[in-house]
């Protein structure tokens, strides 16, 4: 669901950001500390209730203030509009609003807003803990499997009562046996969706990278966690003793990850800079592509569109971008950054940001 419109309170420098994005493209020019980044976070935390930049709420919440508040207009297929916001206090608190009605969690929002992010810090998918992969395999498992959500929540109140247990030591094997059979039953849940989803994404992510790169041959290779031989079950008998020496559960759906792999090794051991950044542009790109796939549209947020790219690859990122159909936001210091010839059809919004003010640039408006 694109966003019509956009109020931003107390987001860092941003003290009170309102306008009307274009439901395809939008550009957003401005110097270093203007607070590009700044929206781009803002639309980030309405659809994660997280920042992309730092764990700490604090830190996104403008100085001398008691909370932030960000406030959209979402677009239905059938015209109308949902009203969504998320305000975040200082102490933690976390207020999240539909329709003027407090949500469950942050989960609706996700849900209502799917955002795929493309930033310079991207690389952090190839290079950082398997965890952050894991993440990414969610996300799309999440937006797939309407049943992963509660699997995976029950499997982790599983795994973290059971690391509970053999962290105070003094549990045998037997007892232990009893416990692990819902920790299994989730956790083979989790892993098939899991997996159902990296076998549906991988073909997308080649077609992604043929597009943004001929020169490029890398393969995605899913580790459930265990050996592959074995059933959850299996894994979890055999290595019972040795969770009980650790204290901690060694083996299962905790450790999977995501090996993003040339024909010579690890994508981040083979690749240039810039050839990561295709790759991590790839993978996003093609998870966003499966979800516009089965109607769902979202929002693609690529901030400092130059980092890393020289111009050849920037343009076939936006060509790309452009064929989804879907809304972009692309930050850049430089306005020749973002000179991509965007087709007539294209619905383009060019706004400057200083010092935390954000204008349109009629300039650059090219009305569809
Ligand atoms: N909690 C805060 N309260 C007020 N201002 C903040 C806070 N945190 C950061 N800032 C300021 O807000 C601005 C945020 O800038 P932002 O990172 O969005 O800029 P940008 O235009 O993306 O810059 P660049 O091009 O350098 O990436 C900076 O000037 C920073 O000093």
């Amino acid at each position: 669901m694109p966003l019509v419109r956009l109020d931003i309170s107390h987001v860092r420098n941003l003290s009170s950001v309102r306008f009307e994005p274009s439901p395809q493209v939008n550009l957003i020019v401005g110097k270093n500390g203007s607070g590009k980044t700044s929206v781009l976070e803002a639309i980030h935390l309405l659809s994660f209730g997280r920042s992309f930049r730092s764990h700490k709420h604090k830190t996104y919440i403008q100085h001398d203030n008691e909370a932030c508040l960000i406030f959209a207009q979402l677009a239905q297929a059938d015209g109308r509009t949902t009203r969504v916001g998320l305000q975040r206090q200082r102490d933690g608190q976390i207020d999240v609003r539909i329709q003027g009605q407090r949500a469950q969690s942050v989960i609706e929002l996700a849900e209502r807003l799917p955002v795929q992010l493309i930033n310079p810090d991207a690389f952090r998918l190839l290079e950082g803990s398997p965890s952050i992969r894991r993440q990414f395999i969610d996300w799309g498992a999440f937006h797939f499997d309407h049943e992963f959500i509660s699997a995976w929540r029950g499997w982790q109140k599983a795994l973290k009562q059971r690391n509970t247990l053999l962290r105070r030591g003094k549990i045998s094997a037997s007892l232990l046996s009893a416990f692990d059979q819902e920790l299994i039953r989730l956790g083979e849940q989790v892993n098939l969706s899991r997996k159902a989803y990296v076998e549906k994404l991988t073909p997308q992510f080649h077609r992604v990278l043929s597009l943004l790169t001929d020169a490029l041959k890398v393969d995605l290779h899913f580790f459930q966690g265990w050996d592959a031989q074995k059933t959850l079950s299996m894994a979890v008998e055999a290595g019972r003793e040795r969770d009980i020496e650790l204290g901690y559960t060694h083996t299962g759906p905790q450790r999977a990850d995501l090996r993003v792999k040339t024909a010579t090794g690890d994508a981040l051991d083979t690749l240039s800079r810039g050839q990561q950044k295709l790759v991590v542009s790839a993978l996003k790109i093609a998870q966003g592509q499966l979800l516009i796939d089965m109607g769902r549209p979202l929002v693609f947020l690529v901030d400092d569109l130059p980092a890393e790219l020289d111009s050849q690859h920037r343009q076939k990122l936006c060509q790309l971008l452009e064929s989804l159909n879907s809304q972009i936001f692309i930050t850049s210091v430089e306005p020749d950054t973002t000179d991509f010839t965007w087709a007539d059809s294209t619905d383009v919004r060019q706004f400057v940001m200083q010092q935390g003010e954000l204008s349109l640039l009629s300039k650059g408006l090219q009305e569809s």
